[in-house]
């Protein structure tokens, strides 16, 4: 202990309190934890890209320059996440997100095929479906002279895309978020928030004892149960397809979905044949995985979605941009469906997708276990220090983006990619437990807003001076995004 308080120690840092350390400072709103901690690291480690941080005895490091975060993202050693997903478990158990060391592995290396752009070629038909709802639904704000919150209904579509994509059953929040699934969904992701924000909810001793305890069993007794059904009714299904049997009626839609003329397979059906009988996978280690996609792939979109069209909404001449693209690529057929080819050469729309994941990164934090020592920029770091990389930060360094708080797509053209240093730029973060689904995330990206800007022009109400963001698992705006939006006449 008195190792590791004196390696701490050496780094740059506010000064602490005994047995507290930094905690008042640093427990505070989620509305103030991203502008407290810039401000700490603005002071203390500006020149060296680092500082520490004592929050009662737990020792943190910050890390925000592209040198300090390559060691720690780049080992594979240090994969370990950090105690604030454990929040997660009760609903994800050890999914790919939160778990480590062998199973992590094994895991990683099992789903990764289920990636793959040939997969993501199927999933195209989804995303195509449920923006046209989103299309659909945006209608009725056509007239709306003050602007709306574009978040929720973006969420709901991606959350609609990924239930159809990952477990091939539609759950329809577009239509009816009143569901029981969709509401345990929204609930579940909001009592983790607040478990993270309120110390005391921390400890399991002391949060078994609160309401929100008894909500979140709800919750996950709602959500564990219709993953275990959906996975026993593929499981039944497969079976059938097998053997060539007629499909009970109450299953037709699904049926057709999977195995229709498209035979379009979700990452279930891929799950259910890499699990080989239970041999590699079991019915718990599916969920965990399915489950796990379905928090970590609609958010995190939906947040990156809604940020791209609020900020094309305040930059008129990039938004023409996009939209002669989207033109060119339909050439005279304006009414087709986009194909991933098409999608694929969208590519102003991409640098436009990225630098909104610049400046509004959906994950601003990514948190680190350090179970050994590490050296970062001249400082050993000891084992047992929790580290957290500021993407929100690291995206506004002046040396890599001059004039980092301006919007330019142009900083993503290839010529001026060339020679950036690799861990500058990570939304996706890096390293070994990069993003699985950011393959995925950039073609549903592209399809939604591709979709919008063909049938509307959008424009901004917020400015972004004005916003409020939380600083939680997902970087939000605390009173949401408003925008106008304008039917197309060309
Ligand atoms: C714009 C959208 C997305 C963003 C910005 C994003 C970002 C990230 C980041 C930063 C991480 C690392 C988290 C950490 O180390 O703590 C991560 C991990 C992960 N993401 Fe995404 N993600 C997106 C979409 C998706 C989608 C669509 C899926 C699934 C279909 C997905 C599945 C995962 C999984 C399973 C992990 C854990 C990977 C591992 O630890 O091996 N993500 N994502």
């Amino acid at each position: 202990r008195d190792r590791m308080a004196r390696l701490i120690n050496r780094i740059p840092g506010p000064p602490y309190l005994p047995i507290i350390g930094n905690a008042i400072e640093m427990n505070v709103e989620h509305d103030e934890l991203l502008e407290r901690m810039m401000g700490t690291m603005k002071i203390w480690g500006r020149r060296v890209g680092l500082n520490r941080i004592w929050i009662g005895s737990l020792p943190y490091i910050l890390v925000f320059l592209p040198e300090t975060v390559e060691p720690i993202l780049s080992s594979s050693r240090h994969i370990e996440k950090s105690r604030d997903y454990s929040y997660l478990q009760p609903w994800l158990g050890t999914g790919l997100l939160t778990s480590a060391g062998a199973k992590w592995h094994k895991r990683r290396k099992t789903l990764t095929p289920a990636f793959h752009f040939k997969i993501l070629e199927d999933f195209i038909d989804v995303f195509l479906e449920q923006s046209s709802i989103l299309a659909n639904k945006l209608k009725r704000e056509i007239n709306n002279e003050a602007g709306f919150n574009i978040f929720p209904y973006v969420t709901h579509c991606t959350l609609d895309i990924i239930c159809e994509t990952a477990m091939g059953r539609r759950v329809n929040a577009q239509e009816n978020s009143d569901t029981e699934y969709v509401k345990a969904v929204y609930e579940i992701g909001s009592i983790v928030q607040n478990r993270q924000a309120k110390i005391w909810l921390q400890p399991d001793w002391l949060f078994r004892w609160t309401l929100l305890h008894k909500r979140q069993e709800n919750c996950v007794r709602i959500l564990h149960g219709f993953s275990n059904k959906v996975i026993q009714e593929r499981k039944e299904l497969l079976k059938l397809q097998e053997q060539n049997k007629t499909v009970p009626t109450e299953h037709e839609e699904e049926y057709s979905i999977a195995f229709g003329h498209k035979k379009r397979l979700a990452f279930l059906d891929l799950l259910l044949e890499a699990s080989q009988n239970g041999a590699v996978l079991s019915n718990e280690d599916i969920r965990e995985e399915v489950d796990t996609f379905i928090f970590e792939g609609h958010d995190t979109t939906s947040a990156a979605i809604s940020w791209a069209l609020f900020l094309l909404g305040g930059q008129p001449d990039m938004q023409e941009k996009v939209r002669e693209e989207i033109n060119e690529i339909l050439g005279t057929d304006t009414e087709r469906r986009f194909t991933m080819k098409d999608l694929n050469s969208m590519k102003y729309l991409e640098c436009c997708i990225k630098e909104a994941l610049r400046l509004y990164p959906s994950v601003p934090v990514i948190a680190r276990q350090l179970n050994e020592d590490i050296k970062v920029a001249h400082y050993t770091v000891p084992a047992g220090t929790t580290a957290l990389v500021l993407t929100y930060m690291l995206h506004r360094n002046p040396e890599t983006f001059p004039q980092p708080e301006k919007f330019n797509p142009d900083r993503f053209l290839p010529e001026n990619v060339l020679g950036r240093h690799p861990y500058a730029y990570i939304p996706f973060s890096a390293g070994p437990r990069n993003c699985i689904g950011q393959k995925f995330a950039l073609l549903e990206e592209k399809a939604v807003i591709a979709s919008i800007l063909r049938t509307y022009r959008v424009e901004a109400v917020d400015r972004r001076e004005d916003l409020t963001l939380l600083g939680e698992l997902i970087l939000r705006p605390k009173h949401g995004l408003r925008i106008k939006i304008f039917p197309r006449t060309t």
